[in-house]
């Protein structure tokens, strides 16, 4: 049976962005970064009020197609309640088609919000960490994104697939502890890049001596980011999904070489067009600054936690 929501119940999602594949681990490796976006949901008498601030608010549609709204109304339904009106208040930080898994954040918020909204009706109603995955991973698409803002930390993502190419998938991940030493910095470009523009550009097959080169890769990037960090230049090369994207990406890809011509790892964000830099100290001032005066904007981040709700 349903349990309606009461009136008035208010949860309130704090999510962080993440970045994907952190070079060799192509939909499978993810880190969750501290950069954060709240959502807050309360349940009203009817109807939908949504109010969007920050990043994207000009974009977003304030409407029932809004993501967040349908991971909460995804997540509702999971968790067998029902609201008869919603008020939603999203403050935006994390910047959009950057290649810093915005959407993925922006499902994991909804799902994490509408949960503590059950949980607050009924413990028993309150879906697992590893239902989290599940379904913000189908949702949203990207398990390594989805996977990194519920669980924190990097992530390792996979997937059972059971039947035809696109039936119903299962993912599960598990969460890496990241070397203390390890510090992320982003250097994110003004222009947007389409996700789905930048996959359309990966060829459907790939020499097997690149995919053997990228799983020696990734089985390396688990060692350098938990254990080793002085291997996170070898850790982060990348014959998959690097090379095909260049093409869309020039001062993406010019970056990622500058960087690492200096002896520093990095990588796409994602798919961009943001730059993920790994290193155990301080990037030097005179790189950031040359990325500052190109209008990028570079930041150091925290490895940070999973969603947390109240
Ligand atoms: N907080 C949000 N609220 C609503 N929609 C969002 C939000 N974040 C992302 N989106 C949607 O997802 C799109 C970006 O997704 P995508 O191309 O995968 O880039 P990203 O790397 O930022 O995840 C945006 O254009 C917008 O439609
Ligand atoms: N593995 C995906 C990750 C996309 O991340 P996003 O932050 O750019 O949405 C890919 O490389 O396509």
């Amino acid at each position: 049976m349903t349990a309606t929501l009461p009136t008035g119940l208010s949860a309130r999602a704090r999510v962080p962005a993440s970045s994907a594949n952190l070079g060799p681990g192509f939909d499978c490796l993810g880190m969750a970064l501290g950069l954060y976006d709240e959502i807050v949901v309360t349940v009203a008498a009817s109807g939908l009020d949504i109010r969007v601030e920050g990043e994207g608010a000009d974009d977003v549609p304030w409407g029932p197609s809004h993501l967040v709204v349908r991971a909460i109304e995804r997540g509702l339904e999971s968790a067998g309640v029902w609201a008869d009106g919603l008020s939603v208040v999203c403050r935006n930080s994390i910047p959009h088609s950057r290649g810093l898994g915005s959407s993925a954040s922006a499902v994991v918020g909804g799902l994490a919000a509408a949960n503590a909204l059950a949980a607050k009706v009924s413990a028993d109603l309150e879906l697992s960490t590893a239902q989290m995955v599940q379904l913000a991973s189908e949702f949203e698409g990207h398990p390594d994104n989805a996977s990194a803002s519920v669980l924190g930390g990097a992530v390792v993502s996979w997937s059972q697939e059971a039947g035809p190419p696109e039936g119903p998938r299962t993912f599960a991940a598990t969460r890496l502890e990241v070397h203390p030493d390890v510090r992320a910095t982003v250097f994110i470009p003004r222009e947007r890049s389409s996700t789905v523009h930048t996959r359309g550009l990966l060829p459907e097959l790939v020499p097997h001596r690149d995919a053997a080169f990228n799983a020696g890769r990734t089985g390396l990037a688990v060692v350098a980011l938990t254990s080793h960090p002085e291997l996170l230049m070898a850790a982060t090369e990348d014959r998959l999904h690097q090379p095909y994207r260049a093409s869309a990406l020039p001062l993406t890809t010019r970056w990622v070489r500058s960087i690492r011509s200096r002896g520093y790892a990095a990588t796409v964000s994602g798919a961009g067009p943001t730059v993920l830099a790994l290193s155990t100290e301080p990037l030097p001032h005179d790189l950031i600054e040359s990325a500052r005066d190109e209008g990028i904007t570079v930041l150091e981040l925290d490895v940070a936690e999973g969603v947390v709700v109240d």
